[in-house]
Formats: structure tokens, sequence, C-alpha cells
């Protein structure tokens, strides 16, 4: 269970205020205009912006002054993920020891990732040798391999073409699912939205104006949600 309570952030004029639970495992699509808050959100979430009120407890825990490393998160944003001259096994083993030593549980553990996001054989590629779709899934493998509660996702995948991008949310859909992650994900795309997540969480100025499984928001035609649809 992840919890807001009470939560400020405050940027210039600009005021993000939430109060939410949410339940651990769900997978919650972030939504709302350019300069609702999204960002602003994943990046409290994350510790790169402490709140100037309020609490945020993540799997049990009071992390509201916790700093960016000492977090339960692990964090996949955008592109450029990865780093261009380190092999595919190196980026995916700064996951989980940034000084790159790993003893050989480790080692067997990148080797694990590399499977499950079926990549095998491709350890020692550096990234530029890799399709866009590798590389996404070098990240995401990096990502199944910190093995945190908390997932944070922003617009990821964004330089991929629409059916490659559906197949990587769709296996990221299944990850989680396995590994129980709580998973946020920002995207401007509702249609991106329903092949990751089952809850969504609209922004407007800086407040939820929804907060709803979205299945049922969809089949409802929840009018706050229609200018997405
Ligand atoms: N460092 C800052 N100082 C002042 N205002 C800021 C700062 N960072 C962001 N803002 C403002 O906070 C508001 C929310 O920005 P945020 O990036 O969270 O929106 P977003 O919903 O993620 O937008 P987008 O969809 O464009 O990424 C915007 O009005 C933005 O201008």
């Amino acid at each position: 269970m992840l919890q807001l309570e009470k939560v400020r952030v405050e940027l210039g004029t600009f005021t993000l205020s939430l109060d939410l639970t949410v339940p651990k495992g769900a997978r919650v699509a972030l939504m709302g205009v350019s300069g609702s808050g999204k960002s602003t959100l994943l990046s409290a979430l994350a510790g790169f912006l402490l709140p100037d009120a309020g609490r945020i407890i993540m799997a049990g825990e009071d992390v509201t002054a916790a700093p960016v490393a000492q977090r339960p998160v692990s964090i996949l944003f955008q592109d450029g993920n990865l780093f261009p001259h380190l092999s595919v096994f190196d980026n995916i083993a700064l996951g989980i020891a940034p000084n790159l030593r790993l003893d050989a549980a480790d080692e067997a553990r990148v080797m694990e990732s590399l499977r499950k996001v079926d990549l095998d054989g491709m350890d020692e590629r550096m990234p530029a040798a890799l399709s866009g779709g590798q590389q996404s899934r070098v990240a995401l493998a990096r990502m199944l391999l910190r093995d945190k509660p908390v997932a944070l996702l922003d617009e990821p995948f964004s330089a991929l073409d629409p059916a490659l991008r559906r197949e990587m949310l769709e296996l990221m859909r299944t990850l989680c699912e396995e590994t129980g992650q709580t998973l946020f994900m920002a995207t401007h795309d509702l249609r991106d939205a329903e092949h990751l997540c089952d809850r969504i969480l609209l922004l407007e100025d800086g407040k939820v104006v929804l907060d709803a499984e979205l299945s049922t928001a969809i089949a409802e035609r929840t009018p706050v949600l229609r200018p997405w649809m």
C-alpha cells in the first residue's frame, strides 16, 4: 500500500495537493493535460522533490524525507535510460551494484532478468547495436532486477512506434503481475494506459479530479475522462 497523506508540493505558483491511498500491486495511469502535475508527482514519489507538507508512506515506511537512493522505487523515465559506453550486461548490473562488482549469484540474476525480457545471448552487446525495442527491454530488465516495490514510469518507450510500445507495456504488465509491484505511469495516451494499468488518476491543475478503476471509468464514459477517449 502506498499513501500520500495531505501531500503538498509547491513549485513557484503551482501547487500539487494530494490525499490518497493506492493498494499494493495497483498499476496507476497518471493522466492530465501538460502542466497538470504528473511529473511533479512522480518526482515527489522518487524523492527528487520533497513535499512542503504531508507524508508519503511506501511499503509501510515513512519516506517523506528519505533521499532518492533510500526509497523502495525503481524509475524508468522517457528514453535514454541506458549508458552507451556500457554493455547490456553492465547496464543491467548497475541496477544492483552501482560499482559493477558482482558475485556469481548477482551475475546469475542479471542473466535471468535478460531471459525474462527475451534477450538471451545479448549480454555482451553495446546499446548502439540494439534496436529501440531491444534497448527498452534492457531498461526493463534493469528495473526488474532492482526488484523494488514501487515502479515509476514517465511516458516510457515514447521513441517506439505504437505497436512496439504497446508490446512493451504488455510485457511490463506481465512482469508487474508476477512481482506484485505497484506502478505509476505518466502518459497522455488512454490506449497506452489500458495496455498496462488498472487504475487511473486524472490530475487537473495539481489536484485529483478522478481516482477510479480504469476499465469502469472507460465503460461508464466518466465525463472528466471523455476528452481522452
Ligand atoms: N522548478 C519549477 N519551478 C516552478 N514551476 C515549475 C517547476 N517545475 C515545474 N513547474 C510547474 O509545475 C507545473 C506542473 O508541471 P509538471 O511537469 O508536473 O506537469 P506535467 O503534467 O508532467 O506536464 P507534461 O505533460 O507537459 O510533462 C507546471 O505549471 C510547471 O510549469
